[in-house]
């Protein structure tokens, strides 16, 4: 392996390479600074190729557009699915669409919608024999989780990403059943982008090389995060020709439920792949990098900026003492909170900090309400407003467009999405603090929605004993860019201060205990810990006396008042 820092300059960008770093090393910086060098002297681009460049989040795409610059127009920075969803599937899909009966013209775009409608679901389980299956709500979860893999004898299966106990007993050879019903009404999930580009590019090579021809250089940031069916359209591009790039850390691969395996950016082969590692730290503290360190065997890192902040600190006790604490403490800084749970999130930016919601409402709305239409309104409003109100204007359009289609044909609520947005956040006193069926009622008064009303029983008894601000908690953010995020939609960036949020001694078991190749709850620690510049806490309600000795050596702890 060839060691660099984020200043070399890849004087011949015409190969295949593998960088492998730790966080803040300056991978994203020098792969910002490797595309402009493309963009200037890419003896393969022409008039007409673009640098394509792959991130896992929009956010992380963001921020490369935006550090870009100029030489922007000349990539295509997006996610992994936006990606091939333009480039592959959006203009091709015609070639599979009858074989996998996809209804064409009822397509627009991709999302997670997972359709869960009575009768589509009784159907369902008739068709393939499952009628033993009672539970909507619990098949509806596990239609959610499922993934399209590439199994070790490099077939495409269906796959439930995580078999959990006590979960809907769903057979594996009913889920691509599932998938053609939800195609034949025109609906298509994230992943399938990457099944659907998959068939292509194997049944049809030639688009490989179109893709390879307009995209002579090919980078993929974040590699680890990619499945093996991503590493393998990755793959075939890389034999049609590219100049494929991957960067990434094993130690900051978190989303192994998404079929992720880090062996994979290990093991990638490309001609001639170059090999090159950083072990820069050009991001923290000198004590936050000893806390990192010290959890870490393959890379030790070396503190780049070389200051000192203090030891982190834990905070022993009530979350909420623990926000205040830090907020005291770092007045007028840039300061976020980053936790493991979406609700967390929610509730610190509701400022309840009230008991953790132990529910997830919108999977509860299945078996409570079973009329898909007014369900599915309800809580695609629910979501615009929290995103919109978030900072999240585009993503909170998206869910009211979701929720309009229900009401209205499409031209007309694309017309009205952003009117009845606004006047929906403009009118958030009137219906944050009341029961849903309220919040029912005044989308039928207001806005004249027509959805069914409650008459006695489950529905009308479920809307009036969850308030929105119940269901606003359980939003799960598309994309997060305030400051209080989850740790995985942390990735990619950094803060001055962070504060960890966690709720129970287990979450930091990676500081105990730690073991990075094996634990993906470890990992995603590791990630939250890693993006503090400056300083560093965390909280925990509590701490065992061994677990406090262990952690004195690398940290300040600090118990707050009862
Ligand atoms: N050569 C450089 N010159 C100036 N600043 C740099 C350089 N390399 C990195 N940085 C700065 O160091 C910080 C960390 O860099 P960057 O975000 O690129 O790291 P990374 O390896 O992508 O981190 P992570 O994997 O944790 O997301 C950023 O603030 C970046 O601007």
């Amino acid at each position: 392996m060839i060691e660099i820092d984020s200043d070399f300059r890849l004087l011949n960008p015409n190969v295949n390479f593998r960088i492998v770093a730790g966080p803040g090393a300056g991978k994203t910086h020098w792969l910002v600074n490797h595309i402009r060098n493309v963009v200037a002297n890419g003896s393969e681009l022409e008039r007409f190729g673009k640098v394509a460049c792959i991130t896992y989040t929009n956010v992380g795409a963001d921020t490369v557009v935006r550090r870009l610059g100029a030489a922007s127009t000349r990539a295509e920075v997006s996610t992994v699915h936006s990606f091939f969803y333009k480039h592959v599937v959006k203009p091709y899909l015609g070639f599979i669409a009858a074989d996998l009966e996809i209804d064409l013209g009822r397509v627009s775009g991709h999302d997670e919608t997972i359709i869960s409608d009575y009768q589509f679901l009784s159907d369902w389980k008739n068709a393939t024999k499952q009628n033993y299956l009672r539970d909507h709500e619990a098949i509806v979860g596990v239609l959610s989780v499922i993934i399209w893999i590439l199994n070790p004898k490099g077939e495409v299966e269906l796959k439930v990403r995580r078999r959990r106990p006590g979960q809907a007993q769903v057979r594996n050879n009913s889920l691509v059943l599932y998938k053609k019903m939800a195609w034949a009404r025109g609906v298509i999930h994230h992943d399938d982008i990457m099944y659907f580009s998959y068939l292509l590019f194997t049944r049809f090579p030639f688009l490989v090389t179109a893709v390879a021809s307009k995209f002579p250089y090919f980078f993929v940031d974040e590699f680890q995060d990619s499945n093996s069916l991503q590493v393998e359209i990755f793959r075939l591009i890389a034999v049609e020709g590219s100049y494929v790039g991957i960067i990434g850390d094993l130690a900051q691969s978190i989303y192994g439920f998404n079929g992720a395996s880090p062996t994979d950016f290990k093991s990638f082969a490309a001609p001639g792949i170059v090999e090159y590692v950083m072990r820069q730290n050009r991001r923290s503290s000198n004590e936050i990098i000893d806390a990192l360190n010290s959890v870490r065997k393959d890379i030790v890192q070396i503190p780049f900026r070389n200051f000192s902040s203090g030891l982190p600190e834990i905070l022993v006790g009530d979350m909420r003492l623990a926000i205040n604490n830090v907020a005291a403490k770092c007045q007028g800084e840039e300061t976020v909170t980053l936790s493991r749970r979406n609700e967390t999130v929610q509730l610190v930016k509701n400022e309840g900090i009230a008991p953790m919601h132990p529910l997830n409402l919108f999977a509860q709305a299945i078996s409570h309400d079973s009329n898909w239409t007014r369900r599915e309104i309800l809580i695609s409003c629910v979501k615009a407003v929290v995103l919109a109100r978030d900072a999240n204007f585009s993503a909170g359009l998206r869910e009211m467009l979701k929720a309009l289609k229900h009401l209205y044909d499409d031209e007309v609520a694309e017309n009205k999405k952003v009117e009845i947005l606004m006047s929906l956040l403009t009118n958030l006193p009137h219906y944050s603090t009341g029961a849903m069926s309220n919040f029912a009622t005044f989308l039928n008064a207001k806005y004249k929605f027509k959805m069914q009303g409650f008459a006695a029983g489950r529905p009308k008894l479920f809307y009036e004993k969850y308030s929105f601000a119940d269901f606003s908690a359980c939003v799960k953010q598309t994309e997060e860019t305030g400051i209080n995020r989850t740790m995985h939609k942390s990735k990619g960036d950094e803060f001055e201060n962070v504060l960890l949020l966690t709720s129970s001694v287990d979450e930091i078991g990676l500081l105990l205990k730690p073991d990075l190749l094996k634990n993906e709850g470890h990992r995603i620690l590791y990630v939250g810990i890693s993006r503090a510049r400056n300083r560093l806490f965390i909280s925990v309600p509590e701490l065992a006396p061994e677990a406090r000795k262990k952690l004195e050596k690398r940290f300040k702890i600090t118990d707050l008042p009862a």
